[in-house]
């Protein structure tokens, strides 16, 4: 694939870099989203999310580096819907009226006002007025707004953030009606289990740096054998060589096999028959925010 071709990959950037005096918020990032997917951009808060979103959308310049939009430099948003930050709408207007005003100024119809307020389930609340909505209700009139001009990419910044539970699983349902329907999203959050339950793919950024790109299943990193064996380092030994050094860990004083759970009885075989007893052995699941720990450094990560 070609990761520079704008169809293929709706934003690009290379060796993106923003730093504030002494502060490098963003780090050399290199990121090709691509078309058609819900991509995840995760990262413990100050990671440089926001200011990488605002890079993309030509509301903040670079220090060093390049984006591509749909091919082309940052602050040319045909094609491109965004919610960045909290959305601004004028209180004792209507959530229907608020699109109207809004529509106004990018020359969009009627008719596309009630397609965006059904596409995020407001249509039966669109009369009411926006003071009276709950705050995922608002999050999503702020979606609403971002469709209007039927982007092909959408940019979330933290689109769940500060909601409750159901406000979040209506967000999470409407991003994935999004992806879904087609269009590119691309969503930052610091909410782990909110990224592995919506996004195809993910890029994880810690202190300004992509630390890893991957499906979600892949960053988990698939199943391990844990194997309780006794003893431990002639069990170590025989698995290194069986297996080789790199798939074999210890953990818990337990060995920890990066092998497919099928090859369990080869395993267990092949320790016995060397004189190791096997007091146990499972298949395992590495937890996914113990590899976003890992990957992050002990940022505090949160499963929501
Ligand atoms: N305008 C600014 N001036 C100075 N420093 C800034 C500015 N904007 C961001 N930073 C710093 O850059 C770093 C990255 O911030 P950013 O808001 O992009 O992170 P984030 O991953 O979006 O985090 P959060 O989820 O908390 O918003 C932080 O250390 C922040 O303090």
């Amino acid at each position: 694939m070609d990761d520079t071709d704008p169809v293929e990959f709706p934003v690009r950037t290379t060796g993106l870099t923003k730093r504030y005096g002494e502060i490098t918020a963003v780090d050399a990032l290199d990121l090709a989203v691509p078309a058609g997917q819900v991509y995840g951009f995760l990262g413990p808060n100050g990671a440089g999310k926001t200011t990488t979103l605002r890079m993309l959308l030509g509301l903040v310049r670079p220090t060093a580096g390049t984006v591509r939009v749909l091919g082309r430099p940052p602050g040319r948003l045909a094609g491109v819907g965004a919610l960045i930050e909290g959305p601004a709408f004028y209180p004792y207007l209507s959530g229907r009226d608020n699109l109207r005003v809004l529509a106004r100024y990018t020359g969009t119809g009627r008719a596309r006002i009630e397609t965006v307020l059904e596409m995020v389930d407001l249509a039966d609340r669109g009369a009411d007025r926006y003071a009276g909505y709950s705050l995922g209700m608002k999050q999503r009139l702020g979606v609403a707004a971002a469709l209007l001009k039927n982007p092909r990419l959408l940019i979330l910044d933290e689109p769940t953030n500060g909601l409750d539970p159901a406000g979040m699983a209506d967000m999470r349902a409407l991003v994935r009606r999004l992806g879904a329907g087609g269009c590119t999203v691309l969503l930052s959050s610091h909410l782990l289990g909110e990224v592995q339950q919506v996004c195809d793919r993910v890029a994880v950024v810690a202190d300004g740096r992509l630390v890893a790109e991957s499906t979600v299943a892949d960053l988990r990193g698939g199943t391990s054998l844990r194997v309780s064996a006794s003893p431990l380092g002639r069990a170590v030994g025989l698995a290194r060589t069986l297996l080789g050094a790199d798939r074999v860990r210890v953990v818990d004083g337990a060995l920890d096999l990066t092998v497919e759970p099928d090859r369990a009885a080869w395993i267990n075989g092949e320790l016995v028959a060397a004189g190791v007893a096997v007091s146990g052995l499972r298949p395992y699941e590495r937890d996914l925010e113990q590899v976003f720990l890992e990957l992050t450094k002990g940022e505090p990560a949160h499963v929501g």
